[in-house]
């Protein structure tokens, strides 16, 4: 039996402790009477597999492992007091009233869940117009979830997402021109007296999703004018790609454009260039994290915010569809559903990202706790 085959054999019986001692100590002897026909020197860099033999050994290969206090789980807050509907795309997750929001986080967050992101969902008809009045309504579900939260869980960070589009009629990030397209300079006025309503509130984050050119430096600026911008984090969805990924969130949360799409400000998916540079502009313009979405299909622009803000948290938002895809395989049968949780999960930390929105939570504060 020569000397790899030997090794290889042990790996084999990496469970069978009793086996494993005994062709270790096989081991020993062969390597000693064989030490003279070995040779070390040259390629001792090629034996890998002794420093991942063991469970904890495996885990320490990675520069950062997933802990629950990198998780933010997505919250849908609908506008209608006792709704609690589950969302049919979306596999598992509801879209709650405000009554309902305390009993189901109650137990998440003695399992160590740490921050949520708010989503309102106004259904109430006539509640939408052009300019998404609706949003930063102080009877309104994001502004009530906030003070509700804020009081009822002393240490949950509370991130609420900034955005028009689940309160505009049109159902676009912003307000309109005649023609339809977004007027940015309108859209960032109202984008950011929405961050700061928020804020107000009680926010500890505000994430504006909007992609309007400019809302950072707006949002931050009147963060420091209202005395409030050391206490608030602000968090730019600085890289958020056009695509097919957010189907399942549009029916949660009714923001599905009423026309057209949202190709002429949510990033092209080929615009890694276009990426870099709203990533730099965001952190000149006063981001306090960089988020990047999708995620498992942007692990390169991950990488590159992390390159690109060396000092700055990268955030990464694995989205509804994303989320939703991983379901579907794995009812399918082509996988086991926690163990490509945890896969698509170590390749978003490894792209870059310490912080992670993913509707897989509550799931992982489980799986994280065993
Ligand atoms: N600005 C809205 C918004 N904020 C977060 C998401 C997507 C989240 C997900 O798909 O899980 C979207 C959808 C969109 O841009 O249409
Ligand atoms: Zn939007
Ligand atoms: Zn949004």
């Amino acid at each position: 039996m020569s000397f790899s085959s030997l090794v290889s054999d042990l790996t084999y019986r990496d469970d069978d402790r009793e086996s494993r001692v005994s062709h270790l100590s096989r081991a020993r002897s062969y390597a000693s009477t064989a030490a003279t026909s070995v040779s070390i020197s040259g390629d001792i860099s090629s034996q890998l597999h002794g420093g991942y033999s063991h469970p904890l050994a495996r885990a320490w290969q990675a520069e950062r492992q997933l802990t629950k206090s990198m998780l933010i789980y997505p919250l849908f807050i609908s506008d209608q007091p006792d709704e609690e509907t589950l969302i049919p795309s979306l596999p598992n997750q509801h879209r709650r009233g405000l009554n309902k929001l305390v009993p189901f986080l109650e137990p998440l967050v003695r399992k160590g869940l740490k921050s949520v992101i708010l989503f309102g969902v106004p259904m109430a008809s006539g509640s939408k117009d052009a300019l998404g009045t609706a949003a930063d309504d102080p009877k309104g579900p994001v502004i009530q979830s906030i003070q509700l939260l804020r009081r009822r869980f002393r240490d949950l960070f509370i991130v609420a997402d900034v955005c028009l589009c689940e309160y505009t009629s049109h159902g676009h990030c912003g307000i309109l021109r005649d023609d339809g397209s977004l007027n940015n300079t309108l859209s960032v006025e109202r984008i950011s007296d929405v961050a700061m309503a928020y804020a107000d509130a009680g926010a500890h984050c505000v994430a504006p999703s909007d992609m309007n050119d400019g809302r950072i430096r707006a949002i931050k600026l009147k963060l420091i004018e209202a005395g409030i911008a050391h206490q608030v984090v602000l968090m730019s969805y600085s890289a958020k790609f056009s695509g097919c990924l957010y189907g399942p969130f549009r029916d949660a949360a009714g923001s599905c454009p009423s026309f057209g799409d949202r190709r002429c400000y949510q990033l092209p998916p080929g615009g890694r260039g276009l990426a870099r540079r709203a990533i730099v502009r965001d952190i000149n313009e006063g981001a306090d994290i960089i988020m990047v979405k999708p995620a498992s299909q942007y692990l390169d622009i991950i990488s590159d915010a992390k390159e690109l803000g060396k000092d700055l948290p990268v955030a990464a938002y694995q989205v509804s569809g994303e989320f939703a895809m991983i379901h579907a395989a794995a009812k399918a049968g082509v996988f086991d559903l926690k163990a490509m949780a945890f896969e698509a999960t170590e390749g978003i930390l490894r792209a870059g990202a310490s912080i992670v929105v993913s509707y897989f939570t509550p799931e992982f504060l489980d799986w994280l706790s065993n």
